[in-house]
Parts: C-alpha cells; sequence; structure tokens
C-alpha cells in the first residue's frame, strides 16, 4: 500500500522568487521529505511564514548521494555549486542519501477583465 502524496513543500523565503520565476526546477530533500509523487499538483509555502507562493507539479524523484551532487544540479537549483552544497549541509548534516525532487512551475492565468 502507498502512502498518500503530500500536497505542500516548504522553501526558504530567500529561495522562493527562484521557485515562482522558474528559475529553480529541482530541490534536493532528505528521505522524510521523498515521499512526493510524480504527476501530483503541490502548493509552494515559504518556511518561515507560511506564505503560499505558487503551485508546481512533481516531475520525478529519485535517489542522489550529496557526493554526487554537481555543477548540474547546482544549475537546476539556480544557486552556486558551493553555495549549494553548505545549505544542504546544514539543513541535513552528515546525511549522504538524499534525494532529487525535480518539478515544473504551474503557471497561472491572468484574466484580462
Ligand atoms: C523544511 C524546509 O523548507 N526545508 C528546506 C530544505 C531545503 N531547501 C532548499 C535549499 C536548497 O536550495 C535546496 C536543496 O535542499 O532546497 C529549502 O528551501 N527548504
Amino acid at each position: 500500500m502507498s502512502a498518500i502524496a503530500p500536497t505542500k513543500i516548504t522553501f526558504f523565503e530567500f529561495l522562493t522568487p527562484l521557485v515562482a520565476s522558474g528559475q529553480k526546477t529541482i530541490t534536493i530533500r532528505d528521505f522524510s521529505e521523498s515521499h512526493y509523487q510524480p504527476g501530483t499538483q503541490v502548493e509552494v509555502y515559504t518556511l518561515e511564514s507560511h506564505t503560499k507562493v505558487c503551485d508546481i507539479v512533481i516531475l520525478a524523484v529519485e535517489p542522489l548521494a550529496f557526493d554526487d551532487i554537481n555543477e548540474f544540479h547546482a544549475d537546476q537549483e539556480s544557486l552556486p555549486l558551493d553555495e549549494l552544497k553548505h545549505l544542504i549541509q546544514q539543513v541535513y548534516p552528515d546525511q549522504q542519501r538524499l534525494f532529487m525532487i525535480s518539478f515544473a512551475l504551474v503557471e497561472t492565468q491572468v484574466s484580462s477583465n
């Protein structure tokens, strides 16, 4: 039996403009935050104030070892590689077993009326 897929995800507030603009297309999380299901729509909130930012669709969830994080991942994260690895070490200290969650921004329609 599979668990119910989460419908919300949080990001540090300073990263949310990158998500909402479509520049950030992956996030790297630990096992506890890896249960997103490809094809599902997920609401994005800021971690600090729990403000809704946008919606994303999950494209894939794949294992990724900390030591394998490289420039490709930094590019998808829209962060410098050293900054990305430092951030991940702060959030998930001493965790080698991580997961890459790929996603796409759900564009919202702006009414012309
Ligand atoms: C609870 C919570 O919001 N945790 C996280 C964990 C990671 N991030 C960011 C930091 C990096 O850009 C990537 C890779 O972990 O995801 C985050 O915003 N919030």
